[in-house]
């Protein structure tokens, strides 16, 4: 056993034991009433799952296992050379851990994730056999879907593993899924847009900087946003679309491949992670129409204005949970602030901040009229070269195995059951409501 899945394993018991006292003791509270409303407005505001890697605040944003993205970047250790932002493997073992790791801790994961990061060469065929034109997310679930070839749990389950030990193959399927994940994605990258010259990784990296390096971004502060990318975009408590989806699959004891491509195929949605390809679509074909160079804030307000018209969402603004500026939009926009405070697009992302909020709240109908995190992330990326817009969301994807695998792996050390939650319909709501 490495000494990460050791560490790991001092903490099932006591965590199974602390979860069964827990119900035994309070199980039959309540802790809500549920409106008719909600039952057709996708459940919002119901609490129905356990997430313990991070918990959202409509008013605070996000914090990790109690920290806030302010308090992480200045707890977790960042790059030994004078680095700045906080490296994912941190986060991953807060996640995990549920402590803030040391510099030793964070450097064993990175070796760690070196060490599984061999992609087996059938997946390089499967997404060789789809044509270039096919979204890079359909690129990448068909790549997630080959590694499953070499899923631990599928196999142990096979001959018969006992289900207290369910954890520890799923532990081995999700450490080596995020330690593949930059490789191919990596590789659709540069498949597509770069004639199929791929990079070999640079297993003397840290993850963030090894993907930023097959990626073919070698400059250091590509790889510090890298870092802060993945770090902020690990997690968001456990019912966003992504998460949700890789749990509901994982409960069926799906392993972590099949578990995790279903995340990503929601991940892909508009409403979801690809708004962040979509901000970027939305301000260069706003830029086009105005004929380039920095749009006034009236010429902002009427493209918007005509966005509501014809029946579209602002991309990048509004949150089903959210209601004030993202923190990790926040987040971003410091980067910016630090790196190009002159650059063009930054500062129309800026000017779009100050229009956007207004024309969304004078609708009546937003609850959250603020910028989301795909708000920003898609300027940042432009800024370095990384242009190719359809490509963000695997970025986004690859980030989002941190959150969701270490909460697999928790899922199964808990033993938590197959979600089957239940369903009713408009006519028998409408008879026990005496129509
Ligand atoms: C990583 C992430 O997933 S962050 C979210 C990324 N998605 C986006 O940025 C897409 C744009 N935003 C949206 O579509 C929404 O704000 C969502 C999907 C994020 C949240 O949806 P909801 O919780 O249903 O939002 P809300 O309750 O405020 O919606 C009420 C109405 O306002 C509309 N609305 C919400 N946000 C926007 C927006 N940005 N532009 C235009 N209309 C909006 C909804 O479409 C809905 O309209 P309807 O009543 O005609 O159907
Ligand atoms: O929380 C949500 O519903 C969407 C979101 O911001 C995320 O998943 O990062």
């Amino acid at each position: 056993m490495d000494k990460i899945k050791e560490h790991f394993s001092s903490k099932v018991g006591e965590a199974q034991k602390d979860v069964k006292d827990f119900i035994s003791q309070h199980g039959d509270e309540v802790i809500g009433e549920i409106k008719v409303s909600q039952l057709y407005q996708g459940m919002r505001g119901m609490p129905a799952l356990i997430c313990e890697t991070s918990k959202l605040d409509p008013e605070e944003g996000i914090r990790f296992r109690g920290y806030s993205i302010p308090e992480l970047q200045e707890k977790l250790p960042s790059m030994p050379d004078g680095g700045k932002e906080p490296l994912p493997e941190g986060i991953f073992h807060l996640m995990l851990m549920n402590e803030i790791p040391g510099d030793d801790e964070v450097r064993r994961l990175s070796n760690n994730w070196a060490r599984r990061s061999i992609v087996p060469p059938h997946v390089f065929k499967v997404i060789d056999s789809l044509p270039k034109s096919a979204h890079p997310m359909t690129q990448f679930v068909a790549g997630i879907m080959a590694l499953r070839t070499e899923s631990e749990f599928a196999r142990a389950y096979r001959h018969g593993i006992h289900k207290s030990e369910y954890w520890m193959p799923t532990y081995e399927d999700a450490m080596n899924l995020i330690a593949r994940l930059p490789r191919v994605a990596a590789y659709i990258y540069r498949r597509v847009y770069h004639n199929g010259e791929h990079i070999e990784p640079d297993p003397k990296l840290d993850w963030a900087g090894n993907f930023a390096h097959m990626l073919g971004f070698d400059n250091d502060e590509f790889k510090e946003l890298m870092r802060l990318y993945m770090t902020i975009h690990s997690d968001h408590e456990g019912g966003n679309v992504s998460a949700h989806a890789v749990k509901l699959v994982g409960s069926a004891l799906s392993d972590s491949y099949l578990s995790f491509a279903a995340g990503m195929n929601g991940l892909a949605g508009p409403l979801h992670g690809l708004a962040n390809q979509e901000v970027i679509r939305w301000i260069l074909s706003m830029r086009d129409e105005l004929g380039g160079g920095l749009p006034s804030k009236e010429q902002i307000a009427n493209y918007c204005r005509k966005t509501l018209a014809d029946g579209k969402v602002i991309p990048g603004f509004g949150h089903a949970v959210l209601r004030k500026t993202d923190p990790r939009y926040e987040a971003q926009r410091k980067f910016a602030l630090d790196h190009m405070p002159h650059d063009e697009m930054f500062l129309i992302v800026s000017r779009i901040y100050e229009v956007v909020p207004d024309i969304l709240s004078a609708t009546g109908k937003v609850k959250n009229p603020w910028p989301n995190v795909d708000a920003h992330s898609g300027q940042l990326l432009m800024h370095y070269g990384l242009t190719e817009y359809d490509f963000y969301t695997v970025l986004f994807g690859v980030a989002r195995s941190l959150g969701t695998m270490a909460n697999m792996i928790w899922d199964r050390a808990l033993g938590l059951p197959i979600e089957r939650p239940g369903s009713t319909t408009t006519a028998l709501l409408k008879d026990q409501f005496g129509k």
